[in-house]
C-alpha cells in the first residue's frame, strides 16, 4: 500500500558499522550489508552467528551498539521511523515458529495488521482483504474459518505468509520458512515465494539452513561469519569463498546433493 512512495531509487537495504553485543558477547562487529530492491537475498551462517538478531536489529525491534541500518532509504534507528511506523507498514514478517494467535482463525489472523494500522476501513472489507491474501498464499476459502490448531505444519506456515502480506509490504522477512516441513512441501513453498515475489515486486531477506531453498529462489546469498557479512554475492561466486565454514557448508554431503538436484532440473 505504501511501499512505493519511500525513496525508490535507493537500496531496500543498507546496513553500516554495525555492533551487536549482549553483555559480553559480541555477536556483530563492524558488519556491513546491502540488499538490493527486487532481490531475494538468502541469509546464512552456522548457528548463533546472529541471523535472527540482524533481523531484529533491521526491523527496529531492538536497537544496535552502534551502526547505521536504512530500511528503504529511510533511517530505521530514527525517531521518524519509530514514531510514524513507516518501516513497520513496508515490512512483512514470516516468524520461525509462526508466531499466529491461537485464539483467533486464520482469516482474524490475518486481519490483525489491518486493523491495526489501516482502523478506517469497515469490518467486511477487511475480511475481504484478508481473505484474498490467504488464497494468495495458496490455501483455500475454507482455512479462513479454521483455528492455527486445525491446520497442518505448512498450511500454518501459509497462513503466517498471509499475514506477513497483509499490508502490501515492500519487503518481506522470511525467518526459516522450511523449517520442518518435509522436501516436497518445503519446494512447494520455496514455488510460492518466488512466484509471490515475482508478482508482487517484493525484495525478500530469507534466513535459511535449507540448502535446496538457496539453490532454488535466492538471488543472492549473504554469509555470516565471524560477527559480520563475510560474503554477499550470487552462489557461483560464494560457492568459490575461500573460508572453512564456506566450504564445508557448500561442498560437503548436503551442499553437494543441493547442486545435483538443481543440475537435474536444468
Ligand atoms: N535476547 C538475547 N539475550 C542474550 N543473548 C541473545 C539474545 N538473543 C540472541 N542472543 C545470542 O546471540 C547469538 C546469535 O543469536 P541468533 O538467534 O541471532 O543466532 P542465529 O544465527 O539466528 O542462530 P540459529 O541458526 O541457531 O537460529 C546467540 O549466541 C544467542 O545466544
Amino acid at each position: 500500500m505504501t511501499g512505493q512512495i519511500l525513496e525508490p531509487s535507493t537500496p531496500a537495504i543498507r546496513v553500516r558499522g554495525l555492533r551487536n553485543s549482549f553483555g559480553e558477547q559480541v555477536v556483530h562487529e563492524n558488519l556491513d550489508l546491502d540488499v538490493e530492491r527486487g532481490e531475494i537475498i538468502g541469509v546464512v551462517g552456522g548457528s548463533g552467528t546472529g541471523k535472527s538478531v540482524l533481523m531484529r536489529a533491521i526491523l527496529g525491534l531492538r536497537p544496535p551498539q552502534a551502526g547505521e541500518i536504512e530500511v528503504l532509504g529511510v533511517d530505521a534507528l530514527s525517531d521518524r521511523a519509530r514514531e510514524s511506523g513507516l518501516i513497520e507498514r513496508n515490512t512483512g514478517v514470516l516468524y520461525q515458529n509462526g508466531a499466529l494467535f491461537s485464539s483467533l482463525s486464520v482469516a482474524e489472523n490475518v486481519s490483525v495488521p489491518l486493523k491495526e494500522h489501516y482502523s478506517e476501513l469497515p469490518e467486511d472489507m477487511i475480511h475481504d482483504l484478508a481473505m484474498l491474501k490467504i488464497r494468495m498464499s495458496g490455501l483455500g476459502e475454507d482455512a479462513g474459518a479454521k483455528l492455527p490448531s486445525q491446520l497442518s505444519g505448512g498450511m500454518r506456515k501459509r497462513a503466517a505468509l498471509a499475514r506477513a502480506l497483509a499490508l502490501d509490504p515492500a519487503l518481506l522477512f522470511l525467518d526459516e520458512p522450511t523449517a520442518g516441513l518435509d522436501p516436497i512441501g518445503a519446494a512447494a513453498f520455496d514455488e510460492l515465494i518466488k512466484t509471490l515475489q515475482r508478482a508482487l515486486g517484493l525484495t525478500v531477506f530469507l534466513i535459511t539452513h535449507d540448502l535446496d531453498t538457496l539453490y532454488a529462489i535466492c538471488d543472492r546469498v549473504a554469509v555470516l561469519a565471524d560477527k559480520r557479512v563475510l560474503v554477499n554475492a550470487p552462489l557461483a561466486e560464494v560457492e568459490k569463498f575461500d573460508h572453512p565454514w564456506v566450504q564445508e557448508y557448500f561442498h560437503g554431503p548436503r551442499g553437494r546433493a543441493a547442486q545435483a538436484a538443481l543440475a537435474k532440473e536444468a
